[in-house]
């Protein structure tokens, strides 16, 4: 699990990106931080890989701090995926892919043929491998940057708006990817989003971020949608427009036996999560 304890980032032209942050992110699932632009998010990830390092606090992960760690092994051990997907424009997709396993050392043909299996993975033939990223769509790029992400098999994900430039059936088709995708591999994946939707769609955690990178409230989709903490979070996560009438659907009208997980759906009929017996925590 990733760690934050009491976290401070504070830029030298005197910007405090992030503030007093803790935060524990459990192993194999999906925590999503989601809020506006500028409350320190996109710092947040990059404190994790050592990208940016804190003024204060500490960041462990299964317990270790990373400031003690290696950068350069640090950041191979943990797969990272952008929105502009980051590949290397002169080189074939095969060879993106295969980049940081060769650099860990494996020989170029396995790496290769490693390369090719996680094409298939994400969903993309294998003859895409042969091509330079500008001839691929936005969309299958952001599939190789998952597929580069994954290939020195991370236990950690860290994802910025991995889907912001795509379209929005692309980016529902690259969400409903990655649920299937973590059902398999339960990584440990930390996303970033500005969309609620996107958020309740994938995490297992949702973390809501007010202005100035203070948390809002976190909890499961869930919970989150039944028991909002507050005026803000009601008008972030739409609930106060009336799209997000929930109720809880039964079980049995969806032809499974009585007893079952009780289902929460919103008004559209779109499943927002499980109604936890023990209550709504917070
Ligand atoms: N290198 C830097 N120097 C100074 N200030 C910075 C630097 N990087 C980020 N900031 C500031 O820190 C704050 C948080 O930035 P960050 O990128 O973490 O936010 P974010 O929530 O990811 O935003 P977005 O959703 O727009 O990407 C912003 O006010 C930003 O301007």
């Amino acid at each position: 699990m990733i760690e934050f304890r009491s976290v401070t980032k504070k830029f030298p032209d005197g910007t405090v990106a992030v503030d007093d942050f803790s935060l524990t992110m459990p192993s194999h699932e999906t925590t999503v931080l989601v809020g506006s632009s500028g409350c320190g998010k996109t710092t947040i990830l990059r404190m994790i890989n050592r990208m940016v390092e804190p003024t204060s606090g500490q960041i462990l992960i299964d317990d270790v701090d990373v400031s003690g760690q290696d950068k350069v092994g640090l950041r191979r051990s943990i797969g990272y995926v952008l929105q502009a997907a980051g590949l290397l424009p002169h080189r074939r997709v095969v060879d993106n892919v295969a980049t940081v396993p060769m650099l860990n050392g494996t020989p170029k043909k396995d790496a290769r043929e490693a390369a090719l299996g996680l094409l298939d993975k994400v969903g993309l033939d294998r003859s895409l491998g042969a091509r330079y990223p500008r001839q691929l769509s936005g969309g299958q790029q952001q599939r190789v940057g998952v597929a580069r992400a994954l290939a020195s098999d991370p236990n950690i994900l860290l994802m910025d708006e991995p889907f912001g430039a795509v379209d929005p059936i692309v980016r529902a088709d690259l969400q409903a990817e990655l649920t299937r995708l973590q059902k398999e591999l339960g990584k440990t994946i930390v996303f970033v989003t500005h969309d609620i939707d996107e958020a309740f769609a994938l995490a297992d955690q949702v973390v809501i971020f007010r202005k100035g990178g203070r948390i809002a409230q976190q909890g499961t989709p869930a919970e989150i949608l039944a028991n909002p903490a507050d005026e803000f979070v009601e008008t972030f996560i739409g609930a106060d427009r009336g799209r997000r009438r929930l109720r809880v659907r039964d079980s049995t009208e969806d032809g499974g036996p009585a007893g079952g997980p009780q289902v929460l759906v919103d008004g559209d009929g779109r499943v927002a999560g499980v109604l936890d017996e023990r209550g709504p925590t917070r």
